[in-house]
This record gives C-alpha cells, sequence and structure tokens, in this order.
C-alpha cells in the first residue's frame, strides 16, 4: 500500500492551522485550528470531514506550539487519523522565511533546520513557530519526511532592481539585508487560478495579486513570475495590515528611540502588533471595522481609508511595473469577503480599464469569480486562495520524486 496522505501544518506567531488530504483526489480529512497559543483561553477547534461529524471545540490554556500540536494530534488520533498511521506519507510545513538559499520546496534535515534557525532575526513572529512545529512533529513521527514549504520561494524570481534597498552596498550584502517577500504560496497559487480563470496559460497573463488576511501583500506577476512584491526584508513592509504598520519612514524608528525613548524591541512590537488597522482604530477585523463605519464611528473610517489608500498606491504602482495589466485578483480574508474593500480600491480607476460591476461584486461565494463588468479593459476578480492545498501538493509531489530515486 502507497501512503498518500499528506498532514500540512501552517504555524503562525499564535496559531497553528492544519490540514489531513488525501492526495489521490486532495480530499480533505480533517480541518482544525489552535487560536491563541500561549495564552489563558486558548482555543482548539478541530473538524473531521469524513462521515459528516461535527466540529469539536476545546479551550483552555494551550502553552506553546509543541503543546498545540500534540493537542492536534490527540483530535487526529481520536478520528482514527493519527500521525502513527501509515498511510500518512509526509508531513509539509509552511516556513516564512527561507532567505535567498531556499526556491524550492526542500526535505528538512538538521542543516535545513539551522538555515531556518539562523533567519529568525528577519522572522521573529513566524520562524521561531515554524521551527517548534518541525521539531514537534519529527519527535512524534521520526522517520517520516517533513518537507518545507517557504514562503519566500515564489518571489526569488523578483529582478535585482525591485529587491535592492537603496542602501550602501556593502553592508546591505554583509548582513543580507534585500527585499525577500512573502506570502509566495499564495502568490503564486492565486496567480495560476486566474489565469485559468480567463481561460490561459499563466505564462500568457500578467496579474497584480492583492493577497489581504491578517498579514497582507500585493504582488506583480508577470507571465507567470513574480517580478514584484510589497513585502520586503520581513513581513512589516507594504500594505497597511491587521496589527502591522506597512511601510514607515524609517526614520520614525530613530525618532522614537531619540525622543520617546523606546528600545529597539519596544518599536518592533508597536510596528508588528500595535499598528496597522488595530492601532488606528482598535480592531483589526475588517467586519467589525465595517460594522462601526456604518454606525458613524470616525477611527474605524479613518483605519479604513487609510487601508484602502495604501491599497490604491500599491495598484497603481504594479500597474506601472507591469505596463500592461490582464487582471487584479483579491484574495485572502478580507480580499476574499470584503465587498466595501474592493469597490473603494477600484473606484475612480476606469481610465485605467479597472472597475467594479456592484451586483457581481456583492455575491458570496467560495469560487474563483469575475467582478469586472462585461467588456472591461482588465479582468478583476475574486480568487480564494488555498496555501494549504498547495503546500500538500509540493510536499506530495516532492516525497514521489526522493521515493522514486531510491
Ligand atoms: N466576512 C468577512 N468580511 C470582512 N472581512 C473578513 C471576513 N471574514 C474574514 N475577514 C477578515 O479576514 C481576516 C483573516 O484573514 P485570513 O486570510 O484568514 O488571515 P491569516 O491567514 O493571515 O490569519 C480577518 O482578520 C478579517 O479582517
Ligand atoms: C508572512 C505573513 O505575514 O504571514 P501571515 O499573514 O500568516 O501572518
Ligand atoms: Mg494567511
Amino acid at each position: 500500500m502507497t501512503a498518500t496522505r499528506v498532514l500540512v501544518l501552517n504555524s503562525g506567531s499564535s496559531s497553528l492551522k492544519y490540514q489531513l488530504l488525501d492526495m489521490r483526489d486532495a480530499a480533505r480529512l480533517a480541518t482544525g485550528l489552535v487560536e491563541r497559543i500561549g495564552e489563558a483561553t486558548s482555543r482548539l477547534v478541530h473538524t473531521p470531514l469524513a462521515g459528516g461529524a461535527a466540529p469539536r471545540e476545546r479551550t483552555g490554556p494551550i502553552a506553546d506550539h509543541d503543546a498545540a500540536l500534540k493537542a492536534v494530534a490527540g483530535e487526529l488520533a481520536e478520528d482514527g487519523l493519527g500521525l502513527d498511521s501509515p498511510e500518512l506519507a509526509a508531513i509539509g510545513h509552511r516556513v516564512v522565511h527561507g532567505g535567498l538559499r531556499f526556491t524550492e520546496p526542500t526535505v528538512i534535515t538538521d542543516e535545513v533546520l539551522a538555515e531556518i534557525e539562523r533567519l529568525v532575526p528577519v522572522a521573529p513572529l513566524h520562524n521561531p513557530a515554524n521551527l517548534t512545529g518541525i521539531r514537534t512533529a519529527q519527535a512524534l513521527r521520526p522517520e517520516l519526511p517533513q518537507v518545507a514549504v517557504f514562503d519566500t520561494a515564489f518571489h526569488t524570481t523578483m529582478p535585482e532592481a525591485a529587491a535592492r534597498y537603496a542602501i550602501d552596498v556593502e553592508t546591505a550584502d554583509a548582513h543580507r539585508i534585500r527585499r525577500y517577500g512573502f506570502h509566495g504560496t499564495s502568490h503564486a497559487y492565486v496567480s495560476r487560478a486566474t489565469a485559468r480563470l480567463l481561460g490561459k496559460d499563466p505564462s500568457e497573463v500578467n496579474v497584480i495579486v492583492l493577497h489581504l488576511g491578517n498579514g497582507a501583500s500585493a504582488s506583480a506577476v508577470e507571465g507567470g513570475r513574480c517580478v514584484e512584491t510589497s513585502m520586503g526584508l520581513t513581513p512589516l513592509e507594504g500594505l497597511v495590515m491587521g496589527t502591522r504598520s506597512g511601510d514607515i519612514d524609517p526614520a520614525v524608528t530613530f525618532h522614537l528611540k531619540r525622543v520617546a525613548g523606546m528600545s529597539a524591541d519596544e518599536i518592533d512590537v508597536l510596528l508588528n502588533k500595535r499598528s496597522g488597522l488595530v492601532g488606528l482604530c482598535g480592531d483589526n477585523d475588517m467586519r467589525e471595522i465595517r460594522r462601526r463605519v456604518d454606525e458613524g464611528d470616525e477611527r474605524a473610517k479613518l483605519a479604513f481609508d487609510v487601508y484602502v489608500h495604501r491599497l490604491r498606491k500599491y495598484i497603481g504602482a504594479y500597474y506601472a511595473v507591469l505596463g500592461r495589466v490582464d487582471a487584479v485578483a483579491f484574495t485572502a480574508g478580507v480580499g476574499e469577503n470584503a465587498a466595501p474593500v474592493r469597490e473603494a480600491a477600484i473606484a475612480g480607476l476606469d481610465r485605467l480599464g479597472l472597475a467594479v460591476d456592484p451586483d457581481r461584486n456583492a455575491v458570496r461565494s467560495g469560487e474563483a469569480r469575475l467582478i469586472s463588468p462585461d467588456g472591461a479593459g482588465v479582468a478583476v476578480a475574486v480568487v480564494p486562495t488555498d496555501e494549504e492545498l498547495e503546500i500538500a501538493r509540493q510536499t506530495h509531489e516532492l516525497v514521489k520524486r526522493v521515493n522514486a530515486r531510491t
């Protein structure tokens, strides 16, 4: 019997998302989420998908990602899908920062782990959680192949002009300071799915992908290759996010140090966790912000306006980077669900061939769909992302190739 199942782990700074898939037909067997890891009010929601069983929810403290993954393994075992199953072929891990070295999915060895560890300072919210997830998974199933799929990989095709910061070259190179970009698995998946929606091959189309989740980033994809993206050395640059500032004058940091007496760590926390939508209005959930805007709340309106203004700047900038744009694709939690964000981001851009049809924009659906009017110069689309499926596919392909060789 060939093992055909892949468990995908996506460890965030305080969450662990997972999916178990059978790669014969990409069927989902179970999905789940552990949130508020490290707090007293942690919550695990596990959804077994075979046989129509109801989701199970457990609350109570889960101290770290190690405990979270062990709790997940317990839930899977309860459904007969435990990590000890011989049908499990591999575990695929989302790893956020892979630097310049990892341009492909990679079988995890001690040496690969050491490199992910070395990159912790440039992905302090993400890489430590990814490492814990990998180490715990290895302890639970030592002989099973573990594969890392890197957020940075898709962006390694960016030309030097886009990847370089205009700072002293020797200093930059000594410390590997450059623009890496993140959410690459999503940008790759969505740009391909957008081409499919247009009935074209990815090599024929230029797409601006707007990945708007808790973290948010834009990318310009030319004929299937990434040529520009909004995140940089770390996932802090670019768009306004749930809790991150995105672009800011770097002098703000010196100013805060000199004038407000803040330490580097305090400024890091301010820009990564107390900025963005939450810093502007106290909420980071776009649903709540829209509810407040509709009630006339000024702070929520300010947060919405700053968010949309930045998004429009990037759409214009990436239009210029690409020269010819075939589609703009909205994806992730906000992009897939928040019609008012999509409407405001595209409003008044008719001269660029961009427009949104209000009725199409109002449709709620889990399918990829066009929201631009018929005959529009550029397609505007909502294209649901599926990072877990993409990680599972890449993991499974790699393990099959490795097994075929041995
Ligand atoms: N129905 C909705 N309307 C508006 N925004 C939504 C809706 N559902 C989710 N969101 C937004 O999506 C965000 C989460 O996006 P997601 O892509 O799941 O994030 P991540 O993977 O980074 O955790 C939420 O914080 C919220 O702002
Ligand atoms: C890289 C990044 O920002 O990821 P997330 O959106 O999952 O926080
Ligand atoms: Mg996400």
